[in-house]
């Protein structure tokens, strides 16, 4: 789809990050006032934000308000219009290729390499990552067994199902062992002993150091996961922190509607009510 150019003002320069202070860790992931247009549609509009290294962080947010956008300009699949994003320190925009060694991607309706099997999918991905063939294989029989995929390991991506397609992309993310993963709607159609198998690797992904970022509408699977969170709307961030502080003494459920507003009393749709 093509969008009219728009006579939206350029966004403003993000301040100039402050001098890091070396007795505190990096984030593992840091947003600077990263901004994203399409057309006249400004889909992230100065977003900053840290996701502390070891966290389990959820990125929660209505419908359209600019969480894809935001993960894949953070993670190097869509160029910011104006903003920064560093890994671990390291800036991914200037510095591509030592950012993404470190990052684990699973992205939201980006087309897979679908003629391939599935094992060769998750093979693909640990060759391009440089990893030598051995590892290669016994890496991926383990994701393959782990993520309930070995019996359609042979089978070819394009006839899998959602779930399995939502999992064999978690594998190839996952296969270079990566320090930071990012996640766009990971249990989207997946079933539920899946997810709770996930949940379960991405524990101990935390537990042994990696940082993970979830985005999700399920507020309750977020209250449960994860430590951190930030709630995004209109391609703002309206909140973030640790789950408990951003929910403050409520469900997150009840917290996110606060924030983002939107409910509708049952007054609409009168023609489709049967008496
Ligand atoms: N390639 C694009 N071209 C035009 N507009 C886009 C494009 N990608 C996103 N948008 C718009 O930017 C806004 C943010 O979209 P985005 O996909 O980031 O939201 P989201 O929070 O991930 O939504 P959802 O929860 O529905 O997946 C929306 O208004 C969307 O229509």
């Amino acid at each position: 789809m093509t969008h009219p150019a728009a006579p939206v003002p350029p966004p403003p320069a993000p301040d100039p990050a402050p001098d890091p202070d070396p007795s505190t860790p990096a984030p593992a992931l840091a947003l600077r006032g990263l901004w994203k247009r399409f057309g006249d549609k400004v889909a992230v509009a100065g977003i900053d934000l840290d996701v502390p290294a070891g966290s389990f962080f959820g990125l929660v947010g209505p419908n359209g308000a600019g969480k894809t956008t935001t993960l894949s300009m953070a993670t190097g699949l869509l160029r910011p219009d104006a903003g920064e994003v560093l890994v671990q320190g390291r800036s991914l925009w200037a510095d591509p290729t030592a950012a993404k060694r470190l990052l684990g991607v699973l992205p939201d309706g980006v087309r897979l390499f679908d003629r391939l099997t599935g094992a060769q999918l998750i093979t693909y991905a640990g060759l391009l990552r440089g990893m030598d063939r051995d590892t290669v294989a016994e890496r991926t029989q383990d994701l393959l067994a782990t993520l309930d995929l070995a019996a359609d390991a042979d089978t070819l991506v394009v006839d899998y199902s959602a779930g399995m397609t939502k999992k064999v992309a978690l594998a190839a993310a996952l296969i270079h062992a990566p320090r930071l993963l990012v996640l766009d709607e990971p249990f989207e159609a997946v079933d539920p002993v899946s997810a709770a198998n996930i949940r379960e690797i991405l524990h101990a992904y935390v537990a042994t150091g990696g940082t993970v970022i979830v985005s999700s509408h399920v507020m309750d699977l977020v209250q449960r996961m994860c430590d951190h969170v930030a709630v995004v709307a209109g391609g703002r961030l309206l909140a973030a922190g640790t789950v408990d502080d951003v929910r403050a003494g409520s469900t997150l459920e009840e917290r996110f509607v606060d924030l983002v507003g939107g409910r509708r009393t049952g007054e609409g749709l009168a023609w489709l009510r049967t008496s």
